[in-house]
């Protein structure tokens, strides 16, 4: 891959402190197993808004795949599928949501709210009529984050022939993806008046947001930090979990993704509150590698790293996982 396009997938904001901090994180937690609980064979099916997955660990969403690999968003999304769990798709992807949605599925959509609402009510109705199961809002780029390494290699926009398929308005023209630094809650209320998917927010790590979320009407929460990518120095996501799950208190699903690498990150996730998590550079490091195979075993990978740790520890099923069963290495 070029360099510069390796950069962007790999780099974070500022020191990259927050980038480090997902993965150190995790090397500081230790799983207490429990014994003799006659799991058998594990069950890691997993139910989110009515439809059934084969495994809790979901695609996140990242932009310009086609930047990665021919295959693009399409190679991805067949990954995903092939692997029984859910793409979102960037509102950044680097083809239009209908393409992806032909070679894959299921799908949710990314959306950052747009200043023009008549555009932004018109993506999410595209989503819906491509086929997309439920609406995820990022609210933690109120602006873009400072990317050192993007800035240093001077990548301030796509090579030619390559746009943000999902940013064309009725006359063709691609529009810019804006940040809104303007957007507050009534933005939340405005897009249930668009849309009736269910709405997640992604990037949530306080827990009094988790609980205005719930208040809003919200339907899922990702407790995220963008990879590193927006404020550096926010806390890692596998720390702000707990807090976040204890407001939510079970009301509705917390999401949670950022340095998952392993097996036993996904089981250390679901034990702290989360009802799944997602991946995003694993995905696009299998993606550059092997296209839509290398996707899918990627993901079939970390599932059965999930399903051996979770026979290690004593759990059957992801609601067996609890918080018991995790402790902060001395
Ligand atoms: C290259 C790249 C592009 C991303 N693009 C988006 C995006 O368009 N929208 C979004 O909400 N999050 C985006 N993210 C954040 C991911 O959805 C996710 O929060 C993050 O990658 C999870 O951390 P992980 O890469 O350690 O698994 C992007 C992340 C990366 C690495
Ligand atoms: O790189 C990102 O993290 C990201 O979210 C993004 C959003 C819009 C355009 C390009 C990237």
């Amino acid at each position: 891959m070029n360099p510069v396009h390796a950069d962007f997938f790999a780099g974070g904001a500022g020191a990259e402190r927050t980038l480090r901090g997902n993965l150190a994180a995790f090397d500081r937690l230790r799983i207490v197993p429990r014994v003799l609980r006659a799991t058998g064979d594990r069950d890691l099916r997993t139910t989110l808004f009515g439809a059934g997955l084969a495994t809790p660990i979901l695609v996140a969403p990242t932009a310009f795949h086609l930047l990665a690999h021919p295959g693009g968003e399409a190679a991805t999304a067949q990954g995903a599928a092939a692997a029984g769990t859910v793409m979102v798709v960037s509102m950044a992807a680097t083809q239009p949501v209908e393409v992806i949605a032909r070679a894959g599925g299921p799908l949710w959509f990314q959306l950052y709210p747009q200043p023009d609402p008549g555009f932004t009510a018109s993506v999410v109705k595209r989503a819906e009529a491509a086929g997309c199961r439920a609406l995820v809002v990022t609210v933690d780029s109120p602006v873009f984050g400072r990317r050192e390494r993007d800035l240093r290699n001077g990548f301030t926009e796509l090579p030619a022939g390559l746009v943000c398929e999902n940013m064309r308005d009725d006359t063709g023209r691609v529009r810019d993806i804006a940040m809104d630094a303007t957007a507050g809650w009534d933005r939340i209320g405005w897009l249930r008046t668009v849309t009736g998917l269910p709405i997640l927010l992604k990037g949530v790590l306080h827990p009094a947001d988790a609980r205005l979320a719930v208040e809003h009407g919200v339907d899922g929460l990702i407790v995220s930090n963008h990879g590193g990518r927006q404020l550096d120095g926010a806390i890692a996501t596998i720390d702000a979990l707990p807090a976040v799950a204890e407001a939510v208190a079970k009301r509705i699903p917390v999401l949670v993704d950022g340095g998952i690498r392993r097996g036993t990150d996904v089981l250390i996730a679901l034990a702290r509150g989360a009802d799944a998590v997602l991946v995003g550079r694993p995905v696009l490091d299998a993606l550059a590698a092997g296209g839509a195979t290398a996707v899918r075993d990627r993901l079939r990978e970390l599932t059965a790293e999930l399903d051996h740790a979770m026979a290690l520890a004593g759990a059957r099923r992801p609601d067996d996982l609890t918080p018991d069963l995790v402790a902060v290495a001395g």
